[in-house]
């Protein structure tokens, strides 16, 4: 893919840039934080919800300078197809809301989280909201929840039915056996998602109570904006008001004594007045470092729940419910769905957006998701994932397959019995690892290069030809976990 028009794809600015840094709180970065909410806005009505969700909504704003706006996508497909397929569109909403912009760089950011602060639909809306002349003070308790997020679409399995038990809990009306929820988790395994699901429950119950919901970082931002404004006590006050407050990833404010102190009393003034409080973080607090031990101890004093590395089942799960979920009329197999259960297994996040790629580029280039186009389609996201796979792996695999001996598999036997699973051993050895002819070769008893050569040969053309082969190869890659 090219990274033509606005694709004038630059290193990612800092996190820190103007826009999304704590010392971004300026007017000027309002006023670009509000055209941005316009573009955004105006983008989700020309591309329809679906597609803005899909490639528009992970964007982040950087910043901008001279005649070029800065943005962020979590990935490099997304930065392409953007880059690709919005360019013109991002460019002329930009240059109405921003006369003099020509350009509009879509950076990669890795590591950047689905929904980074400056971009937050929630921000967004804030942003409008603030547009329409209600004072930027006014976000910092206006920040809606996201309804997307709901226990009914959050799929329960062991690693985090503590979590969400516990979440189900804070969003009851009535009274709560402890005060703060303190989830963690490393990154992508739903932690966000449960915060606005409590904040959409609690709001179903009561729909009039105040709800705020903000990132640690957001938090930091308008605290200091507010001791610039010398306007803390709104800000105090502000946030203290609420009846449930979550706080996101709060590892944050690690090492930032100033915000930390404001946290402790707001902490504090929320639990003593009975209101709500949840906190998440990507560790537990006994591992958080940085952070003041009168916060620590205040947070182990209400419920601990950490959210663990989904396993096998619960990826089956909710790959299934996602699907169930789409609106692309796409069908994927179920070899498809336990190939991507198999293969992506550190976090959620990563998982769902393997099936929201497979899906979205299935119904672009009008071609049925097979395990050979999911292969393809992911191929820099397997590799990254891929286990070292040995060639004495695979012969081992091989020979207990077949009932040979390793001895036989390796000897100089031509005896078809024998010399057909060499074959196929040969095979998986070049397609599945990355070792050279030659290296297959000596491996396989001091062989050419040349007869593996054959032996591939061979047995593509038999995997054509002969069902039997072909269902074989394909059972023993299942097995190699490849
Ligand atoms: N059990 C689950 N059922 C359904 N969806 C899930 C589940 N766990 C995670 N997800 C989905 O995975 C994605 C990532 O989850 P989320 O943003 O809540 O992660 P997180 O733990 O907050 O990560 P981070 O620490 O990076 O912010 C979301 O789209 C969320 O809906």
């Amino acid at each position: 893919m090219s990274h033509n028009g606005a694709g004038r794809v630059s290193d990612a600015g800092a996190v820190g840039g103007p826009v999304a840094g704590a010392a971004g709180a300026g007017a000027a970065e309002d006023n670009l934080v509000r055209s941005w909410g316009r573009v955004r806005a105006a983008l989700r009505v020309e591309s329809g919800e679906r597609n803005f969700d899909t490639w528009l909504a992970p964007l982040a704003l950087l910043g901008a300078d001279g005649d070029q706006v800065r943005l962020a996508a979590p990935t490099a497909f997304l930065a392409d197809w953007v880059a690709s397929h919005f360019a013109d569109k991002l460019r002329q909403h930009w240059a109405a809301q921003r006369p003099g912009t020509r350009h509009v760089a879509v950076a990669v950011q890795a590591g950047m989280t689905a929904t980074p602060v400056a971009a937050t639909p929630a921000a967004v809306r804030a942003a409008i909201a603030t547009a329409a002349a209600i004072s930027p003070a006014a976000m910092a308790i206006s920040l809606p929840v996201e309804s997307r997020y709901s226990f009914d679409n959050f799929i329960v399995g062991k690693s985090n039915e503590l979590a969400y038990n516990a979440a189900q809990a804070v969003a009851e009306p009535g009274p709560v056996g402890f005060n703060p929820l303190f989830l963690h988790g490393t990154t992508g395994l739903g932690k966000t998602h449960l915060m606005h699901a409590i904040g959409n429950a609690f709001l179903a119950e009561k729909p009039d109570a105040k709800v705020a919901y903000m990132s640690a970082e957001k938090f930091m931002v308008e605290f200091l904006a507010a001791l610039r404004a010398k306007d803390t006590i709104a800000f105090k006050q502000r946030l203290r008001s609420v009846d449930l407050l979550m706080i996101d990833d709060v590892q944050f404010i690690a090492g930032k004594e100033s915000t930390q102190e404001e946290f402790f009393h707001t902490m504090n003034e929320i639990i003593s007045a009975g209101k709500r409080l949840v906190i998440t973080a990507d560790r537990s607090p006994q591992n958080l470092e940085g952070i003041q031990e009168r916060i620590l101890s205040r947070m182990a004093w209400g419920l601990v729940a950490d959210i663990n590395a989904a396993d096998y089942e619960l990826r089956l799960n909710i790959l299934h419910a996602k699907l169930a979920g789409m609106s692309q009329n796409v069908v994927v197999p179920a070899e498809v769905i336990e190939f991507l259960a198999r293969k992506i297994t550190a976090n959620v996040r990563e998982l769902e957006g393997a099936l929201n790629r497979v899906v979205a580029y299935a119904a672009l280039v009008n071609q049925p998701v097979t395990l050979e186009f999911t292969r393809e389609t992911l191929a820099d996201l397997l590799r990254a994932h891929e286990k070292k796979l040995t060639i004495d792996e695979i012969q081992r695999k091989v020979a207990e397959y077949y009932h040979l001996k390793m001895t036989d598999l390796l000897s100089a036997r031509r005896a078809r019995e024998v010399a057909r699973p060499r074959q196929v051993a040969m095979y998986l050895a070049k397609r599945l690892t990355p070792r050279s002819l030659p290296e297959i070769g000596r491996r396989f008893g001091g062989r050419d290069h040349t007869t593996v050569m054959h032996a591939v040969k061979r047995i593509e053309e038999l995997r054509v030809a002969d069902r039997e082969i072909d269902a074989d190869v394909a059972h023993l890659t299942r097995l190699l976990d490849a």
